[in-house]
């Protein structure tokens, strides 16, 4: 454990989540101790999964419009990724992939597997993603998808050969880290040929 100590914790803001400010005393290498301060934000943690079937070739992605990747790149914010959905309090990584697979793409799915893990901006966000595969086919299909109503949800369902997926990891059209780790996952295992 780093040496750490007298840490104290600010909120700062805390509507949908939680922004705080961490003020603590941190020791370096030479010994020398230093009071620093850094904001965390804290919107819990997250899964994602990708969907393949090696039958088709294919995989299934969404489409959704991204509120911080619009103002980041000013151009019309969609964003193409993995089905993913956060992790409520009492939930668990699986049973949260399994409903959001449900919501928002529409498959039944009985075999996902957890593959990888990671800390999808470590030195901002508190979250730590549980990236999944599960193979699906068509007859796992039991509704449209598109997100919840409730959540003002609008996510577009998409399709692909894998092959293409491929293409899009590398000219940038998918540029979703979540995605592009589960997208390479799947070639480096090669879930499909
Ligand atoms: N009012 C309000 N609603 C929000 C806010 N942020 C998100 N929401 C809503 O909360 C719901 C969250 O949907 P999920 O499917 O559970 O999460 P997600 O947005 O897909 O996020 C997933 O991917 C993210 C990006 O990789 C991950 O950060 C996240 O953990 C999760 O895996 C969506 O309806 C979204 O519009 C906010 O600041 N305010
Ligand atoms: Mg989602």
């Amino acid at each position: 454990m780093k040496s750490l100590k007298n840490i104290k914790k600010t909120i700062l803001s805390n509507e949908w989540a939680t922004l705080h400010r961490i003020d603590y005393d941190y020791q370096f290498k030479n010994g020398n101790w230093k009071r620093l301060s850094r904001e965390t934000y804290n919107r819990g943690n997250g899964t994602a999964i990708l969907l393949f079937n090696p039958d088709k070739g294919t995989v299934i992605l969404t489409k959704q419009f991204r509120m911080p990747a619009y103002e980041n790149d000013k151009n019309d914010g969609m964003s193409i990724e993995a089905c993913a959905g956060a992790i409520d309090n009492n939930d668990n990584a699986l049973e949260t992939i399994i409903r959001e697979t449900e919501e928002e793409v529409g498959y039944k799915i009985t075999n996902a597997k957890q593959v990888l893990s990671a800390y999808t901006s470590p030195g901002a966000l508190t979250e730590k993603m549980y990236l999944f595969v599960a193979e699906y086919s068509d007859a796992m299909k039991i509704n449209e998808g598109g997100g919840l109503d409730s959540e003002d949800e609008e996510i577009e369902v998409i399709e692909l050969p894998f092959k293409q997926v491929i293409e899009m990891v590398k000219n940038e059209e998918i540029i979703d880290a979540k995605t592009i780790m589960l997208v390479q996952y799947a070639q480096i295992n090669k879930l499909i040929d």
